[in-house]
């Protein structure tokens, strides 16, 4: 588990708007919008203008993101005509499976609410468990499937905090109008409607990638998309009070065979001199899933972008 420092009182997390009241000039100190880079995606802060990036290390309670594709570091910066939205990006995030404990994981996106953040969008990479959301798909999320909080493993268990609901409704947890938003922003873009899905989020804790068996299940439980990231964040953000937007770029296809082909009959058959057409075994790697990111990150940066010039407009 991570050895980073765990205290998640208020005044703990406030201590880095000191830190950053000393880095970043006034007009980036109050970001209306925050961003979460998923794996190959820190791209999306690309283009912020007026850009400055702290990194983890130099502030309080933030652990450092050890997976390839993600950045330790916060970007601010400004997004749009005129004077701009200010955002904060996180470039990289934390996964439990990284061994960091989930107030670790979610602790930036407490830091973001404390800053001001009033919506946040929130990407990753997913595997696709829906035949009609292929590979580059940018998926708007309306609902996730989360079996680890359903057994126990969930960021908001602890004693009760005065500040924060008890029991958080999750019917609500991501934003209609946010998911309106997307919509909008592509139609203004001119995005193709292929470019663009929508389905429910499975959130697995990883670092394995599913199984055959554990695709179907997850496939007949209802998600469209499965990743090892996000649901967190979601949860923590819908608890500060943060309207939430998910996007998770499709980057790979979960291997979900309809069956399995028995070898003891593919054997018998090359016994008798008839073999079988060999079975084409299939792999998915977290260079393809990086690969994919780099592939289609203009195209998600873009619409994020919009987003937030769209929402800079509604005020
Ligand atoms: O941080 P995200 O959810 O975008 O990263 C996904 C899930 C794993 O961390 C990794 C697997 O390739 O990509
Ligand atoms: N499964 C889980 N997480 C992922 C996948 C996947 O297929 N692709 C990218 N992140």
């Amino acid at each position: 588990m991570s050895t980073v420092h765990e205290d998640t009182s208020l005044e703990f997390i406030a201590s880095n708007l000191d830190i950053l009241a000393t880095i970043l000039p006034e007009r980036l100190l109050k970001p209306q919008v925050g961003i979460v880079c998923g794996s190959g995606l820190s791209t999306l802060a690309a283009s912020f203008r007026e850009r400055i990036e702290v990194p983890y290390s130099s502030l309080k309670g933030f652990g450092i993101s050890t997976v390839h594709g993600h950045k330790s570091a916060l970007a601010f910066g400004l997004v749009g005509p005129g004077d701009g939205v200010p955002v904060v990006a996180m470039l990289g995030r934390f996964h439990a499976y990284e061994g960091h404990s989930l107030s670790t994981v979610v602790y930036p996106v407490r830091v973001m609410a404390r800053l001001g953040v009033k919506d946040i969008i929130i990407t990753n990479a997913a595997g696709s468990l829906d035949p009609a959301l292929p590979v580059g798909t940018i998926v708007s999320i309306r609902d996730h499937l989360a079996l680890p909080n359903l057994t126990g493993f969930n960021p908001l268990l602890g004693p009760a905090k005065p500040q924060y609901p008890r029991f958080l409704p999750l019917s609500t947890a991501y934003s209609h109008s946010l998911r309106r938003t997307v919509f909008l922003a592509a139609h203004e873009l001119g995005l193709p409607s292929s470019t663009l899905g929508e389905g429910t989020y499975a959130w697995v804790s990883g670092p394995t990638y599913e199984s055959p068996a554990e695709g179907r299940f997850l496939r007949a439980a209802g998600a469209s998309v499965v990743g090892m990231s996000t649901v967190p964040e979601v949860l923590a953000a819908k608890e500060e009070g943060i309207e939430v937007c998910v996007l998770s770029l499709v980057t790979n296809f979960v291997v979900v065979p309809d069956g399995y082909r028995s070898v003891r009959e593919e054997v018998e058959a090359e016994l008798a001199g008839r073999p079988l057409p060999p079975v084409p075994q299939v792999e998915v790697s977290h260079e393809e899933v990086l690969a994919i990111g780099k592939e289609k990150g203009e195209v998600m940066r873009s619409l994020v972008e919009k987003m937030i010039e769209l929402l800079g407009k509604s005020g």
